[in-house]
């Protein structure tokens, strides 16, 4: 008896992972074939999931199916499909292993609400992304470029290499935690101890105990269990899954969790005390709201900064000083009313968004120039025309480097470090390309495909700035809608002219004051997918002095 049930339970495993009616469904798309049980992805571990969807837009174009173990994903690297896909379903399907606390914490993160609350999150974020509160952070990036000019000078001096992705993360850090709680993160003066578990629960402040967790958080996404990848295997198990990862914990798993846990808790704990030094006036939406002068010195640089934080207030002009105030609103009639835990969540997810998908945008830029030395040439000029080295950039000159701006974009597409918007079919599905897809399916655009497909760009993996100078021959080629590296839609990414602000003053900073030498071995570049698309062993540089005498270094000492 023993034996026919297991002889049973092994006929039925066999036949579950052959999906015969879910690939039914879906027979019409075509696409890679996916084996047993795991689907397609074997191809995506072994090849990369980004070089995958690039080799599958090729072979099966414009749309596509292809197969996460049971889970079927339409795919498509097409600029009319793409809007489709992008402008109408505003829901995406999230796979969490977590539980409690951290679980809600994780829920009302922007990128990850489906449900009402979405529309209230993305209104409490609107004020600080509003063109001209943007420009307001002109000075915070402009420093914080300019610590790292400081920062990289000894290297500088001794010809030593550096790992320019990593510096570029301690500056993207110091800005994007700063702007959000309005909390000094000084995390290039911290330089190495500022990342690691080490941080985590010991003396320090509630700025380096964040900047541990958040280094640990994208050290571990994805990896921190072998069993997320059950989740796919089995989609109908989603409970059982959560309960065995939360029961037997990986080694790395117990490090995520405890730093999501730290994640929440120094999160909070600087919400609440921001919250309790609010005046009742609610007057601290000043700083986004007075906006509209479009110049440089952010109210988060101002004298009022230093004896608001004293009280425990958010620094005026921080994220979290316009988010305070939705503490307490109803969202929609749920029932449910914002709190301290979701105003956390939103802090956090500011430095999750906006951290390493920007330093991996510049150091891909940095990797083309250095590539491209044709190119390098054309960005100094444009830099030197503008003035002398000692000068930060401000949001005013932004219009001095259209050079430079191109220089940005020309790798955002060729190097997108969010390789995939992300939805799902709405309800009674949707109509893709003449193809019909079932409801609920997950959508994707491949942004990384679209950017490199022959058909909407001509010499896709040439680094060709010029394709956004406007007036130029190669931008009358671009094909409308074919660039998309911050998404598009209702859901498009909020940040991305905070992004571009920060990716330009940084270049010009740095390239004012320094050229960079590729050591050998790093061609092609070996890419990396988890939560963004970087470079899998960093970028390893020489940095050489374009002069002596002055620099923006001193600048960031005063
Ligand atoms: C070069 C840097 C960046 C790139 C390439 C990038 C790219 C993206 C992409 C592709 C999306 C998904 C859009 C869609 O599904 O249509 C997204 C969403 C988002 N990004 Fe960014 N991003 C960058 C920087 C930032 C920064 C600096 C912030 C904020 C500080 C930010 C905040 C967000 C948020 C909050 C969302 C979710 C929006 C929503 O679901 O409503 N991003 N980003």
């Amino acid at each position: 008896m023993v034996l026919e049930l297991v002889l049973l339970g092994i006929a039925l495993l066999i036949l579950y992972g052959f999906h015969p009616i879910t690939r039914w469904r879906f027979r019409h798309i075509a696409g890679p074939r996916p084996a047993w049980l795991v689907g397609n992805l074997a191809e995506m571990l072994s090849k990369g999931q980004v070089e995958a969807a690039a080799r599958w837009g090729q072979l099966y174009g414009p749309i596509w199916c292809f197969w996460l173990g049971a889970v079927p994903v339409v795919m498509t690297d097409d600029p009319h499909i793409a809007r489709k896909i992008v402008v109408r379903p505003v829901r995406h399907k999230i796979y969490s292993l977590h539980v409690g606390d951290e679980e809600r914490f994780e829920s009302n993160n922007i990128v990850f609400i489906n449900h009402a609350m979405w529309k209230e999150t993305r209104n409490a974020w609107q004020p600080f992304f509003s063109p001209s509160a943007v420009l307001k952070n002109d000075e915070l990036m402009a420093r914080s470029a300019a610590k790292l000019v400081r920062h990289l000078a000894p290297a500088a001096q001794q010809g030593q290499p550096v790992d320019v992705w990593r510096e570029l993360g301690l500056m993207t850090m110091d800005v994007v935690g700063t702007a959000a709680f309005g909390v000094d993160f000084n995390t290039l003066e911290k330089g190495k101890a500022a990342g690691g578990q080490q941080q985590l629960g010991s003396v320090h402040t509630p700025a380096d105990r964040l900047v541990g967790c958040v280094n640990d958080f994208f050290e571990l996404f994805g990896l921190g269990n072998p069993l997320f990848a059950l989740f796919f295997l089995f989609p109908e198990c989603e409970r059982w899954v959560k309960w065995l990862a939360n029961a037997w914990p990986t080694p790395n798993f117990k490090r995520e969790i405890a730093a999501r846990r730290q994640l929440r808790i120094v999160g909070t704990e600087l919400v609440q005390q921001a919250h309790a030094a609010m005046p009742a006036t609610g007057d601290h939406n000043d700083g986004g709201s007075k906006g509209g002068s479009g110049g440089s010195s952010s109210a988060a640089h101002n004298g009022t900064g230093a004896a608001s934080r004293q009280r425990g207030e958010a620094r005026p002009g921080s994220f979290l000083s316009l988010v305070l105030p939705f503490i307490g609103r109803p969202v929609g009639d749920t029932g449910t009313r914002l709190d301290e835990l979701w105003a956390a969540t939103q802090a956090s997810g500011f430095i999750l968004a906006g951290y390493e998908t920007t330093a991996n945008a510049l150091a891909f830029t940095m990797y083309c120039l250095a590539l491209n030395p044709d190119k390098e040439a054309k960005l100094l000029a444009e830099l030197d025309a503008w003035g002398p080295p000692n000068r930060l950039p401000s949001a005013a000159d932004m219009d001095s480097f259209p050079y430079a701006t191109a220089c940005f974009q020309e790798s955002l597409r060729l190097y997108p470090p969010a390789a995939a918007a992300v939805r799902e079919s709405p309800a009674g599905g949707m109509q893709l390309g003449g193809l019909n897809v079932p409801e609920g399916t997950a959508l994707q655009v491949s942004i990384f495909a679209m950017h490199r497909n022959p058909k909407y760009w001509s010499n896709p993996e040439a680094y060709i700035p010029e394709r956004f100078v406007e007036g130029s021959p190669e931008a009358a080629e671009v094909t409308p809608g074919a660039f998309m590296p911050f998404g598009d839609g209702a859901r498009k990414c909020i940040g991305y002219r905070f992004a571009t602000l920060e990716g330009v003053l940084t270049l010009v900073t740095l390239y004012q004051q320094y050229t960079f030498k590729l050591l050998p071995g790093q061609q092609p570049l070996k890419l990396k997918t988890s939560l963004t698309t970087g470079p899998a062993n960093g970028i390893k540089v020489t940095v050489h002095p374009r002069r002596q005498g002055y620099s923006t270094a001193e600048v960031a000492e005063e």
